[in-house]
């Protein structure tokens, strides 16, 4: 495909997105109908919707209109791209511009240069101070694709060795000691000796980095509260040789976690939703959240929350905290984790645990700003008794 057929593929695509459907679904039907693309093309125009879902409103606004088309000239002049040869009406490209396209548009400004909804952008800038700015043109970059290493098989040297046999090459990254950059064959990882053997996973550098701050220690009876797909549970098992428990108030998210610890090398229990018995040395708490500070991988996010879902957040987060901290140990440790850059779901929360819990002390808070190694994340790590 030509690089203008590509932008017409894409074109067609975000008008699906427009009309409610997920990027993914409709991705994935494009490339149904369209057995002609190869992987090239695929991985082309699959940059090109997600690059425009990440900045929406600016793409929209430079475009003069919120359409597939209007987001992929909107693209195409915020990158300096030649305009009049993608959008030139040859063989598959994009019909060219009429004289009303070409007058629309303007440079984006406040909220919208920033790709930020209205209602969030106080509470944004008030979270993050003078940040906010840079880390709002973070979010509206692509995210690296990172790995971690599982130290229960290979060491970083090994696993680079591995991945790099096929076609893989990496670095180490500074986030983690466990953390590889993928500088080349992202695409293939998942196909790869070194992933289906364990020897690395896919995970954000800063998703292990929250792991890395977590007191953990052998012989620790570990409670991942929020486990989901598993991800902190199987870095946290990398990292200490003890009894991991894996729970979730959805049953389905943990599905392919059982395969993904044996891939590792691990052993994790499942414990059913609302059956957790017994107490522990280390309960974790990745709670769910807005998801602000990984709005670069699931760009949606930033558009579908509400003022609504962010309050409704607040407060399952407030009550999982709550529940939680019951199965302590005497002398353990709660640690309670976002992937929000929000301080209402961040420090907002644990100063609300603490103010109704005087037996409680913080121990550790950190936030990471998303950045060329990691998303942002937010950890808290408190002691009682
Ligand atoms: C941020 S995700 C966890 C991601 C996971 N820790 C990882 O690293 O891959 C939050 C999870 O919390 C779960 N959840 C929501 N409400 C919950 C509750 N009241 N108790 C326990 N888990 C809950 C969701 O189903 C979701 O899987």
């Amino acid at each position: 495909m030509t690089p203008a057929a590509r932008i017409q593929a894409a074109i067609e695509i975000l008008d699906r997105v427009l009309d409610g459907e997920a990027a993914e679904k409709a991705l994935t039907g494009w490339a149904r109908r369209s057995r002609f693309a190869g992987s090239k093309d695929r991985a082309a125009i699959r940059d090109h919707v997600f690059d425009a879902i990440r900045c929406k409103r600016s793409f929209a606004a430079r475009g003069g209109a919120m359409t597939g088309r209007g987001l992929m000239i909107g693209l195409a002049r915020a990158q300096e791209l030649d305009t009049d040869a993608l959008f030139s009406g040859e063989g598959h490209a994009p019909a060219p511009l009429s004289e009303a396209e070409a007058a629309a548009g303007h440079a984006p400004e406040g909220a919208e240069a920033l790709d930020i909804p209205d209602w969030l952008e106080q509470t944004f800038r008030d979270s993050l101070g003078d940040q906010a700015e840079a880390v709002a043109a973070v979010l509206q970059s692509r995210a690296p694709v990172m790995l971690r290493v599982n130290r229960r098989k290979a060491d970083i040297a090994q696993a680079q060795t591995s991945l790099s046999g096929e076609g893989i090459e990496t670095r180490p990254a500074e986030i983690s000691d466990t953390a590889l950059l993928v500088t080349e064959g992202a695409r293939k990882v998942s196909n790869s000796a070194a992933f289906k053997s364990g020897l690395v996973e896919l995970q954000d550098g800063a998703s292990q980095a929250v792991v890395d701050a977590l007191p953990l220690a052998d012989g620790m009876r570990v409670l991942d509260y929020c486990a989901g797909g598993g991800g902190k549970t199987l870095a946290m098992a990398g990292r200490a040789q003890g009894r991991f428990f894996a729970h979730d108030a959805n049953a389905g998210r943990l599905v392919d976690l059982p395969a993904r610890a044996k891939r590792a090398g691990v052993k994790v229990q499942l414990l059913e939703p609302g059956k957790v018995e017994g107490q522990f040395d280390l309960v974790l708490c990745d709670v769910p959240c807005s998801g602000s500070g990984s709005w670069r991988r699931a760009p949606d996010g930033k558009w579908r929350l509400s003022a609504e879902n962010l309050s409704e957040l607040n407060g399952i987060q407030q009550s999982i905290l709550e529940e939680a901290c019951g199965f302590v140990a005497p002398g353990g440790v709660l640690a309670y984790a976002t992937c929000s850059v929000l301080s209402c779901e961040n420090g907002a929360q644990v100063d609300g645990f603490l103010s109704r819990h005087a037996e409680w002390r913080e121990t550790l808070r950190k936030q990471w700003l998303p950045g060329p190694e990691g998303d942002g994340f937010f950890l808290s790590v408190l002691t009682h008794g």
